[in-house]
């Protein structure tokens, strides 16, 4: 997806047949809209000078009526048409959005302001909804309907149509001008939106931080400051909204006015008949009618604008390695993974984090990775994770020949990370995360190896109980045996826990070290800690030191 306007010409393109029968049914409006006006004005001409009576005219009446009902249903068809064509649009686009994100990964993610992901994805697209449903349609209605009129105008009076040619063009121009003026300051009306919610958000997350150090009225001070600054922008963007406006009322009305003198003067010297005076002066404000309306939406083009700059951004993250998955199925059962000569980092050019590790974690073993803080633990997970490409050396999956295997081998990883997200939901929602078909004896299963369905069953409603964002009625341990649990429910080949024990009390790491045990059989278990109720557990030892990886024996176990 390009930026800018590239990016709207794609949308124009999303939108398809929903917009193209959309343009149909208003340019078919259009020309019932000039038919109509065209008996009306036969009509009032045959009343007032022809001496007609009602009744003979009744039969043109109808005519009036049925042009009317069938414009009105067009217009209507057209409105829904246009509405569902936004709609599809914004839908597949934010599906597309979020899929790529998901591929981007939380590393590719790391560096999108806490608020700016969800405003691109909730007001950003909801914005490209106008811009198609009403701003596309009219922009075709601007091309059509005025060029109609004004073939009719050319048909009937010539100094009409110069008046009308010469003014029409100005409308649009000036129209443009303003519009470069008004983007600049929508640019920043978004800035200000992206600034306010993220800090909104840090702020929330926060605030028991910001209320211990007694700096709760600062912080809601500068948010109120910045929700006063999106407020004046959105003012200032409502104030070229209401020049554009009254610039084009201006220019309009003083067309139709000049219109109107030019053909009064004719008529009072006998020199144009009424009926024709009539109609084109019944047709010189349809003439402006399109751009009227395609006024009224032009701020929804520069919103998309905006806004599809920030979509662009977002689809323009690169791909974490791992999300490109190996398009054959997985041969073959994982009885090891080894790492050759790994070196990585995060600064292209920087120092690496790693460097030409390499080392094997088996089957039926539990190898623990030790480190200082900083040391590159994590670093080393997200290489076997795949959330990080090596800039030498690879990770392979071997079977029990030592072979590599072919294929997504990473789709059997189950992975508890250092802080372990628990969305919104009840204990069986969260745990079917990655197993969707999974019933309650296997969450049953899986919960009692992770020795957390003790706890689970005094829940009040058990496995139905509704736990909040990040688990917040549970304890610590609670939340991380949890996310043991929920690895577990995909009967993971490898089980990789980053500091499963962090933060946690005697009691709570001892169970948490032993559920990961009795996970050990038939798995490759890596964990990475600093604890040594688990690094007691363990059968192979690495440490991580100044980019280096290398085996620790188990008597060095006590210093790790
Ligand atoms: N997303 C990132 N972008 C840039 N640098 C990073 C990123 N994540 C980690 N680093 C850097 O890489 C180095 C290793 O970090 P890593 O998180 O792997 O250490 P760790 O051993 O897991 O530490 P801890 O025990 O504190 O979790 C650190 O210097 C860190 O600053």
């Amino acid at each position: 997806m390009r930026t800018g306007d590239s990016g709207l010409t794609g949308l124009a393109s999303r939108a398809g047949r929903w917009l193209g029968v959309a343009v149909v049914l208003n340019g078919a409006a259009a020309a019932m809209l000039v038919l109509q006006l065209i008996v009306l004005a036969r009509i009032v001409a045959d009343l007032a000078f022809q001496s007609h009576g009602f009744g003979a005219e009744a039969g043109r009446a109808g005519w009036l009526a049925a042009l009317l009902a069938g414009r009105a249903l067009l217009v209507w068809l057209a409105d829904m048409a246009a509405a569902t064509a936004g709609m599809k649009v914004a839908t597949a686009l934010r599906a597309d959005v979020l899929a790529h994100l998901l591929r981007v990964g939380p590393l590719g993610m790391a560096g999108l302001g806490a608020g700016e992901a969800v405003t691109t994805l909730t007001d950003g697209i909801d914005a490209l909804e106008p811009y198609v449903a009403h701003y596309l349609p009219r922009a075709a209605m601007m091309a059509v309907m005025p060029l109609m009129i004004l073939a009719c105008v050319a048909g009937l009076d010539g100094w009409s149509f110069a008046i009308l040619a010469c003014t029409g063009p100005l409308i649009p121009l000036f129209m443009a001008l303003v519009g470069y003026r008004a983007q600049a300051i929508m640019d920043r009306q978004w800035t200000q939106l992206l600034l306010l919610g993220s800090s909104f958000l840090d702020f929330l997350q926060g605030m028991t931080t910001l209320r211990l150090f007694g700096h709760a009225r600062q912080a809601a001070a500068a948010v109120a400051c910045m929700a006063d600054d999106y407020r004046r922008t959105t003012l200032s963007v409502m104030r070229v909204a209401f020049l554009t406006s009254a610039a084009l009322e201006f220019f309009a009305s003083l067309s139709i006015a000049l219109v109107a003198v030019v053909f009064g003067a004719r008529l009072l010297a006998g020199h144009a008949d009424f009926r024709t005076a009539f109609l084109v002066l019944l047709l010189a404000p349809e003439y402006f009618m399109p751009l009227r309306a395609f006024s009224a939406s032009y701020h929804a083009r520069q919103n998309a604008t905006v806004a599809m700059r920030r979509v662009a951004a977002l689809l323009a993250l690169p791909e974490a390695p791992a999300a490109v998955a190996p398009a054959e199925p997985l041969r073959g059962a994982v009885a090891a993974i080894a790492c050759a000569d790994l070196s990585a980092g995060y600064d292209a050019g920087g120092a690496p984090v790693l460097e030409h590790a390499s080392c094997q974690f088996l089957r039926d073993e539990l190898t623990v990775v030790v480190g200082e803080s900083g040391a590159g633990k994590t670093t080393l997970m997200r290489l076997l994770l795949g959330l990080l490409a090596p800039s030498a050396g690879r990770v392979v999956a071997l079977d029990e020949g030592g072979q590599a295997v072919a294929g997504p081998w990473r789709d059997r990883i189950g992975w508890v990370p250092q802080r372990p997200c628990l969305p919104f939901g009840t204990v069986a929602d969260i745990l079917r995360l990655g197993a969707p078909d999974a019933d309650l004896a296997r969450l049953r299963a899986a919960a009692a190896q992770a020795d957390a369905l003790a706890f689970i069953e005094a829940l009040p409603q058990g496995f139905d109980t509704p736990v909040g964002e990040r688990g917040a009625r549970l304890s610590g341990g609670q939340a991380r045996r949890l996310a043991l649990t929920r690895a577990l429910v995909r009967d993971p080949a490898i089980l990789i826990l980053d500091e499963p024990t962090a933060d946690l009390d005697p009691e709570s790491e001892k169970r948490v070290a032993e559920a990961i045990r009795h996970a050990v059989p038939g798995r490759i278990v890596i964990v990475t800690t600093h604890r040594q109720a688990v690094i007691a557990q363990a059968d192979r030892l690495f440490s991580v030191a100044g980019g280096a990886l290398r085996p620790l024996s188990i008597s060095e176990r006590a210093a790790a």
